[in-house]
């Protein structure tokens, strides 16, 4: 059982919701976390129970950082909106740096989601093993 984050912008939504009740099946073996609202929009469409964090811009992405800084992530969907800036921008881009410190995959549109979910599904690529393998230590890879 892995622990998956479900992040999304509001004009990402709709295209986060439809893609977990696709791999709904897939995800209810997982435990599941969520900023606010996206978690919210999922719950409402699905049967899946996620623990909700803050609003995104009210720390919610930090909140979620947390746990990739403590190596209790083991994988992020984050559908951003490239579009549109964000007025907690700060947070996100801590987020994804603190991804690529611990190695953690982090899908940041739908293409990269789907061929994760499909690796995970198949169960035939174990990247936490390489996860915990490059793992950084302590005081980082100095
Ligand atoms: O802003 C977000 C991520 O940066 C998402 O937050 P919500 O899920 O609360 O909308």
């Amino acid at each position: 059982m892995l622990n998956i984050a479900f992040i999304a912008h509001d004009r990402k939504k709709d295209e986060m919701v439809n893609f977990v009740i696709a791999y709904e099946h897939v995800f209810k073996g997982h435990k599941l976390y969520s900023t606010g609202t996206t978690g919210l929009r999922i719950m409402e469409s699905t049967s899946l129970q996620i623990t909700r964090f803050m609003s995104g811009p009210l720390g919610g992405d930090q909140q979620i950082g947390a746990l990739v800084a403590e190596n209790n992530m083991d994988f992020i969907i984050f559908l951003r909106d490239p579009l549109m800036a964000q007025p907690h921008e700060p947070d996100i881009s801590a987020l994804l740096r603190l991804c690529d410190v611990q190695g953690i995959p982090v899908a940041t549109n739908i293409a990269t989601a789907e061929i994760l979910v499909r690796a995970l599904d198949r169960g035939d690529f174990r990247w936490r093993d390489l996860v915990d393998k490059y793992k950084p230590g302590v005081d980082g890879d100095k």
